[in-house]
C-alpha cells in the first residue's frame, strides 16, 4: 500500500519512520511518502494561507497551493488514490473505516493547518478521486498532522503482513473478533504481583471457559464505559449479541 501525506510540517510525520510503520516501510509492505506543501507555494514568501472571505478569525490554506500539490501527488502513481482529510468537521474515525482503508492500494492524506483549507480544494478533488473527511473526535487540534499519524497507524496495522500475528488485530477492541465490544483485561507473568493474582480461570487452560470469561469481562467493561456500543450491538443483533 502506498500512503502519501501532504503537510507544511513534514517533521511532524517523523514518527512514521519508527516502530510498526517504520518496520513495515523497510520491509516494503508500506510505501509512505511525506511531502512539504510549500513545494507548491509560489512567491518570495511561499505563502500557503490567506484571509477568509466573509471575515472571521484566522487564516485559510489557499486553493491554488493545494490544487497544485494534489494534482502532482495524486497524479504520480498507478490509478487514483482515496483522499483522506483529517478535520473536526469530518465523520468519526472508526475501526471499520480504518479496515476499509487498509484494503485500498493508495491513500493520500491532506493535513490542514490554520482554520482549514479552502472548500473548493475538496470540491475539485471529488471530481477526480474519492474524498473522505475524518475526525478523531470532538476536540480541536492545531492541524491535521497528529490525526494523520493516527490514521496511518490504525490503517497500517491492518495491512496484511504488517502485524506479526494477524490474529491479534482480530481481538482488538471494536474488532469483529470481539463482537464490537471493548477488549477484556489481559494478564501475563508473573502469576502473582504485589498481592494481585492472575484470574484463576486464565491459568486453567480450558479455552471454552477462558473465551466465556473474556466475553463476560468485555461485556462488563463495555457496559461500564461505552454503553453506546452495547446499544448499537443490540440494535444490530438483538439480544443474541450477548450470547
Ligand atoms: N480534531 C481535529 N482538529 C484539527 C484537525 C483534525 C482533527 N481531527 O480530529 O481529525
Amino acid at each position: 500500500m502506498r500512503i502519501d501525506v501532504v503537510t507544511i510540517f513534514p517533521a511532524y510525520l517523523a514518527p512514521l519512520d519508527e516502530a510498526l510503520v517504520g518496520r513495515a516501510r523497510r520491509a516494503g509492505l508500506l510505501d509512505v511518502r511525506v511531502h512539504d506543501l510549500r513545494r507548491w507555494a509560489t512567491g518570495v514568501h511561499k505563502a500557503v494561507d490567506d484571509a477568509p472571505y466573509g471575515g472571521g478569525p484566522g487564516m485559510l490554506m489557499t486553493a491554488p497551493v493545494w490544487g497544485a500539490a494534489l494534482d502532482e501527488v495524486a497524479g504520480s502513481g498507478e490509478g487514483v488514490p482515496r483522499l483522506l482529510v483529517p478535520t473536526p468537521a469530518g465523520a468519526p474515525l472508526t475501526q471499520r473505516r480504518a479496515a476499509s482503508w487498509a484494503s485500498e492500494p493508495w491513500l493520500v492524506l491532506a493535513c490542514g493547518r490554520y482554520e482549514g483549507i479552502d472548500a473548493r480544494v475538496l470540491d475539485d478533488a471529488r471530481r477526480r478521486m474519492p474524498v473522505e473527511e475524518v475526525s478523531l473526535g470532538d476536540y480541536v487540534l492545531a492541524g491535521g498532522e497528529v490525526a494523520a499519524l493516527v490514521v496511518v497507524e490504525a490503517v497500517s496495522r491492518l495491512v496484511p503482513g504488517v502485524l506479526g500475528n494477524p490474529a491479534s488485530a482480530e481481538l482488538d477492541s471494536f474488532a469483529e473478533g470481539t463482537g464490537g465490544l471493548l477488549e477484556a483485561p489481559a494478564y501475563t507473568r508473573p502469576e502473582r504481583w504485589r498481592d494481585l493474582d492472575v484470574p484463576e480461570v486464565l491459568r486453567g487452560g480450558n479455552h471454552a471457559v477462558v473465551d466465556r470469561w473474556r466475553r463476560d469481562r468485555s461485556l462488563e467493561r463495555t457496559a461500564a464505559v461505552r454503553p453506546d456500543l452495547l446499544d448499537a450491538l443490540l440494535a444490530r443483533h438483538g439480544a443474541a449479541a450477548f450470547d
